[in-house]
């Protein structure tokens, strides 16, 4: 599994981007991280998938990683053929032509990638990440997809038994997924709990619990600043996993 812990990050002297962000995602799991423009979603993935380090908080992460940037790097000279033959050898894996066919790829494979259009190109660049065996980064993985490809990928990524981490800010709905979301918040911390169960009444009943809702069997619970510290001990002594923390 893939696990950020108090992840913090700023570039240079500018203002911090991410703060304190903990998030773990395990083997056949999907995590959704949403925000607005300038969020931070791109920094956290890119940490995430390795390429890029974080300034405090530290990251475990397997060994199989696919990373599938926002955009694609163009100049690539290599056919989508040869990229993806590149790329399975690299990793050890075979080349998924299936997926190629599943996406509805169209183009010339053996075309240079530079030559492709938007929509073939973004099949192959999701095709290369889709290869890799224990964890998943996907960048806004659904721009560019026509309605079919878009649907044969919800449909890889539910059943994959990968850990699956994907920045989407159109709503696409990934059955199944836990949503991260990023970015402006009330001035609170959201906590977000796995295996709630019946507790979910005396989580809300804690002193600075501003909200508390059932996600799945788990629950997205919003603290106030001052409280945070106490909230978190008291979940733990409830019994409660802890999955992510952001403020
Ligand atoms: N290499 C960099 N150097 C300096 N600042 C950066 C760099 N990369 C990102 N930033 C800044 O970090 C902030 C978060 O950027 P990031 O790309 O992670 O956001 P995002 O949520 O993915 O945005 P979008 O939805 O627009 O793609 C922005 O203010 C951005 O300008």
């Amino acid at each position: 599994m893939v696990r950020l812990d108090r992840i913090g990050k700023r570039y240079g002297r500018g203002p911090w981007v991410l703060r304190d962000v903990t998030l773990s995602v395990e083997p056949g799991e999907a995590v959704v991280v949403t925000g607005g423009n300038g969020s931070g979603k791109s920094t956290l993935l890119r940490i995430a998938a390795g390429l890029s380090k974080p300034t405090s908080g530290s990251v475990s992460r397997p060994r199989s990683v696919g990373w599938m940037p926002e955009r694609f790097p163009p100049g690539v000279r290599l056919s989508a053929r040869d990229y993806l033959r590149h790329l399975a050898a690299v990793r050890g894996v075979p080349v998924r032509w299936d997926l190629v066919e599943a996406l509805g790829f169209v183009g010339d494979p053996d075309a240079p990638m530079a030559t492709l259009s938007k929509g073939n190109t973004q099949k192959i660049a999701l095709v290369q990440a889709l290869m890799a065996r224990d964890l998943l980064v996907l960048d806004e993985p659904w721009s560019g997809l026509d309605v079919a490809a878009a649907a044969t990928l919800r449909a890889f990524l539910t059943s994959s038994e990968a850990a699956v981490l994907v920045t989407d800010h159109h709503g696409h709905d990934l059955p199944g997924a836990r949503v991260l979301p990023l970015g402006a918040s009330s001035g609170g911390v959201v906590i977000e709990l796995a295996r709630v169960g019946s507790l979910l009444p005396q989580v809300s009943a804690l002193e600075g619990v501003l909200s508390a809702a059932a996600v799945g069997s788990g629950a997205r619970v919003e603290v106030a600043a001052a409280h945070s510290d106490e909230v978190l001990a008291s979940v733990l002594r409830l019994g409660c996993s802890v999955r992510s923390v952001r403020s």
